[in-house]
């Protein structure tokens, strides 16, 4: 189903404008000029050649929240990259202005089927597979909030720069919606801060400021605002400056036993996430969390 699925999108898609180029030095935006402009762009892929270094800017108006064709996209852009042999590195960024990710699309887990939620779980898991175990060098250039879903993509790359402004936030607060972030969530973040920062960050549903989550090494660098894409930009001439092979297999043997635990109990964790997430209980907390999100608007 996912096979077709994919197949349907990429048919929708106009190629040529679906990808325009972008030099990560200069940082000049040009469009194709054939790109379509009505339609709707969720994920762009730029390429640069010359430096072997690939920016993409995440773009799903208005908080890039990772819905079922957003991540789909999103995988096959990576799965592009990734054949592409003069790419060795990727910057991961948002073209939204204050959030790089609001995380996994409410909307695909609210009243939707059963089988609606297990296809979107599989993207949501394909887009972790992918992304944690890339052969590039993966920066996030962080540059506004990225609470759960949103900060589980950034901990999937090998590092991460977030602007200093202090109404952004980064975490995985699952919990504050009334829900709980699976295994691999957990196995991500311990991964990247250690097992007590993680329990108590999971527990809490804790939201961090930037400067907050630099000291626990949830973001490894933080920066002015306009300052984050560059600074991504030369702190990826550092790992490029490693010899390929020999970062390739170090990552691997850092991340594969993580990766293998969700790859080995695929289908038995979306089993357990459909089950969960169509309980009433489950269902009767997103949508009172829906309001809030709303209200607070107002
Ligand atoms: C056994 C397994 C269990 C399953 C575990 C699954 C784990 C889930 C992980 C997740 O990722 S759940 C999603 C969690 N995300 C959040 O809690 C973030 C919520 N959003 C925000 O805090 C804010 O929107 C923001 C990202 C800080 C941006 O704030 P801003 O003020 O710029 O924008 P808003 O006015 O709040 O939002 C605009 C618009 O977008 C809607 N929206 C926001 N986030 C989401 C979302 N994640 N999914 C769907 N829709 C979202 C928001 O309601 C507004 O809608 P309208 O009112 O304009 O219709």
């Amino acid at each position: 189903r996912e096979k077709k699925r994919k197949k349907k999108l990429m048919g929708k898609v106009s190629w040529p404008g679906w990808l325009s180029f972008i030099s990560a030095e200069t940082a000049v935006w040009c469009l194709c000029p054939w790109s379509d402009p009505k339609r709707q762009v969720y994920v762009g892929a730029f390429s640069s050649v010359s430096t072997g270094v690939a920016v993409m800017y995440m773009q799903s108006p208005p908080v890039n929240s990772l819905s079922l064709d957003f991540l789909t996209e999103f995988c096959i852009n990576l799965e592009k990259l990734e054949m592409d042999k003069s790419c060795r590195g990727l910057i991961v960024t948002s073209s939204q202005p204050k959030v790089f990710s609001a995380g996994l699309d409410i909307m695909e887990m609210y009243g939707k089927s059963p089988e609606h939620c297990g296809e979107f779980w599989r993207a949501v898991q394909e887009m972790w597979l992918k992304m944690y175990s890339s052969n590039m060098a993966t920066i996030a250039a962080i540059n506004g909030s990225s609470p759960a879903g949103g900060c589980l993509m950034s901990m999937t790359c090998d590092y991460r720069i977030m602007a200093d402004n202090p109404r952004y936030s980064i975490g995985l607060n699952e919990t504050q919606l009334g829900i709980v972030a699976p295994f691999w969530f957990k196995d991500t973040i311990i991964n990247t801060v250690g097992h007590r920062t993680a329990e108590m960050a999971l527990e809490l549903g804790l939201l961090f400021s930037p400067s907050e989550a630099l000291k626990i090494g949830l973001v490894d660098q933080v920066v002015p605002e306009d300052q984050v894409l560059t600074t991504a930009t030369q702190a990826m001439t550092k790992w490029l400056a490693v010899p390929d092979h020999a970062r390739q297999i170090t990552k691997s043997l850092m991340r594969k036993p993580t990766l293998d635990k969700l790859t080995s109990s695929r289908e038995a964790d979306i089993q357990n996430f459909v089950s969960f997430i169509t309980k009433d209980s489950i269902q009767k907390s997103l949508r009172v969390y829906l309001e809030m999100l709303k209200k607070r608007k107002g």
